[in-house]
């Protein structure tokens, strides 16, 4: 069984992404990234990719995340913020401690791409 479905599948991927970006647009450190973005396209997007990543259907097909992420000046901080409130979020929807290390481990990687140093 993938992870995708042992956490519930598209219903519970959708549930996560929204209690997720409840959470970063009420944290004034990531809010201002956020300003002027069209946060329902990024939700689609975002589902596609977190639920790619836990091996789940259908793929996720949008751009890269160097090419997503250059230019904003997200700095290693900022991707740890974004990181603990995915993992906040997972654990306050119930998914098994050990899932939401995998998951994190998962999205570690990641962190060369997204966030430069400054
Ligand atoms: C585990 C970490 C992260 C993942 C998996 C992730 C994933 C994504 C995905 C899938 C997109 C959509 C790309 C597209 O539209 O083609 C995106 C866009 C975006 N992300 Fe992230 N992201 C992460 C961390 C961050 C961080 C730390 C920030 C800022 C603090 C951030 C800010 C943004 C913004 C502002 C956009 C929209 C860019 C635009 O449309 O021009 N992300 N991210």
């Amino acid at each position: 069984m993938t992870i995708y479905d042992s956490i519930g599948g598209e219903t519970a991927v959708a549930t996560a992404v929204d209690n997720f970006y409840d959470r970063v647009l009420d944290d004034p450190e990531l809010q201002p990234f956020f300003d002027g973005i069209d946060v329902q396209r990024l939700k689609r997007h975002q589902r596609a990719f977190i639920g790619a990543a836990l091996g789940g259907p259908g793929g996720y097909q949008g751009r890269g995340m160097r090419r997503a992420h250059e230019g904003l000046g997200i700095t290693t901080a900022h991707f740890e913020r974004v990181v603990d409130h995915l993992t906040a979020t997972l654990v306050g929807l119930g998914v098994p401690d050990d899932t939401v290390k995998t998951i994190g481990g998962t999205l570690e990687p990641l962190r060369g791409d997204i966030a430069q140093e400054a």
